[in-house]
């Protein structure tokens, strides 16, 4: 598989034939599946990043000025563009792209517009495989970017990064050819808007990043061909309202879906074709093969309030694939500290089931927090646990006021009532839940002794993004 370093693409220009970002000869068959935007990183052994993935939202489809005609960067005025395209290590690329994306965070809301217009200019065909409204997609495009450059110097954990996005890309219905498309347009838009740092060294240096990212991208959902669809449909069998804004929804996927407790998955509903938003599976893994979902309605949450309000059994949801290492290490015996925030109880119930279904007890403590009793959905199911499990204990713990059905609950807000017990050093921490819990909630457990390589949480990201 390449890597970022592997690569020494040239700034070569054009987009067909073995010109800019095409992949590698020896790689890929053209008719093999691939993406078009961002979906999971997953640090092997520490926290978990769940990265961005294209799930747009609903809303007219804003568009920036009208591109010209041609893609063609505009590298003329840079500092640096007096310096050749000399060959460059990766470091020097790895400087000069960090420069460039510096640059480019000032104008990122311009730019990602930018290249969505000149994208479906330039490749009219590319648009079907987009939702109508492209808000969130533009949003998650940049934040992939930023991801792959952010891991840019660690070649594992980025082509784990890469890997997981190309894989969840499958489902989008990408294709390796589509790469040079998206690679032109890219260029284009970054020497529209980083004049100050854009030259031949930076644009060369962009190219051969970009030719790698995409190369891990394709030989990873080529190798995930082989063994898994690219999607699941999967029929509601079982839609329970638990309050007016939370359904527990169990689906039947129409084939095997292997996970692991503490993943999640993304999610297409039949009501907005091509928005994806993702999901935790609120349970391990069950012989019936059958999976469910707690979600939430959130205000403009176009997914969300279908999945609630109108979802009926019978409807049939798409699924992308698994993703996401919120997993438990079974071969290690220390305890688990859980803090499950609203519906971000889901994976923190999985996670329960999965030990439980090591027989090996090991403490869990989980600290279920929610706004207000009310919103302490899913209490009888984890207390129920608790009664069955004596290595468990479950506290609920409730922001606002004390809950008739939960007159046992802790007051304050989550991270607040996890301090109050411990000691929590010979912990792992699991979190779940809203991004300023996850925020507050990682400082906590740290302040408590739990290194981050022993805290495990989706990303915030990838959470900002799902409350829809
Ligand atoms: N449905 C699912 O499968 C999953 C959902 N999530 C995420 O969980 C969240 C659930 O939202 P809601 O149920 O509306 O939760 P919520 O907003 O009602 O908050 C739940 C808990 O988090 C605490 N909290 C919130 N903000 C905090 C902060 N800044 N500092 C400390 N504590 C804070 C609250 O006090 C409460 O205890 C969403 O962001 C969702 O994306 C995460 C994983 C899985």
């Amino acid at each position: 598989m390449t890597t970022m370093s592997g690569s020494d693409g040239a700034s070569a220009g054009g987009s067909g034939g073995r010109g800019w970002f095409t992949p590698a000869s020896d790689a890929a068959p053209a008719e093999r599946p691939a993406p078009d935007a961002p979906d999971t990183a997953a640090t092997p052994q520490g926290t978990t990043t769940v990265a961005p993935e294209p799930e747009p939202v609903p809303e007219a489809e804003p568009h920036p000025a009208p591109p010209q005609a041609a893609a063609a960067p505009t590298p003329s005025a840079a500092p640096e563009s007096r310096a050749s395209a000399a060959p460059t290590d990766q470091l020097a690329d790895s400087e000069l792209i960090r420069t460039s994306m510096a640059e480019l965070e000032r104008s990122s809301e311009a730019a990602t517009a930018y290249f969505y217009a000149l994208l479906f200019v330039q490749y009219p065909h590319l648009r079907e495989m987009f939702p109508a409204a492209m808000d969130n997609q533009r949003d998650r495009l940049f934040r992939a970017l930023l991801t792959a450059v952010r891991l840019y110097d660690d070649g594992k954990i980025l082509t784990e990064y890469l890997g997981n996005l190309g894989r969840g890309h499958r489902k989008y219905g990408t294709q390796p050819t589509h790469y040079p498309a998206v690679g032109e347009c890219l260029m284009a838009a970054i020497a529209r808007y980083t004049p100050q740092s854009w030259g031949p060294r930076t644009e060369a240096a962009w190219v051969r990043a970009y030719t790698a990212i995409s190369q891990t991208m394709i030989d990873a959902a080529a190798e995930d061909e082989k063994r898994a669809p690219a999607w699941w449909d999967a029929e509601i069998v079982s839609h329970e309202l638990r309050t007016p804004e939370i359904a527990v929804i169990t689906v039947r996927p129409d084939k095997p879906y292997p996970f692991r407790a503490g993943q999640y998955t993304s999610l297409e509903t039949p009501w907005w074709p091509r928005v994806w938003r993702h999901y935790s599976f609120a349970s391990a893994p069950r012989p019936d093969g059958l999976l469910t979902f707690h979600v939430k309605s959130v205000p403009a949450g176009w997914v969300s309030s279908a999945l609630v309000q109108r979802a009926r059994p019978g409807d049939v949801l798409r699924l992308g694939p698994p993703a996401g290492s919120m997993i438990v290490d079974h071969r290690a015996d220390s305890g688990l500290l859980c803090l499950g925030g609203g519906t971000g109880i889901a994976p923190i119930k999985a996670l329960v089931e999965d030990v439980a279904g090591q027989g090996r007890p090991r403490p869990v403590e989980v600290f279920y927090g929610a706004r207000t009793d009310h919103d302490l959905y899913d209490l009888d199911t984890m207390l129920r646990l608790q009664e069955r499990h004596p290595w468990l204990s479950v506290r609920p713990v409730v922001a606002a006021g004390r809950a008739r059905a939960a007159a046992e609950a802790l007051a304050g807000e989550l991270p607040d009532a996890v301090r109050r017990y411990g000691p929590w050093s010979a912990y792992d921490g699991y979190l779940s839940g809203p991004p300023g819990m996850i925020r507050t909630g990682v400082e906590t457990l740290v302040g408590c002794g739990i290194p981050t390589h022993r805290i495990r949480h989706d990303s915030l990201d990838e959470l900002v993004g799902q409350g829809a």
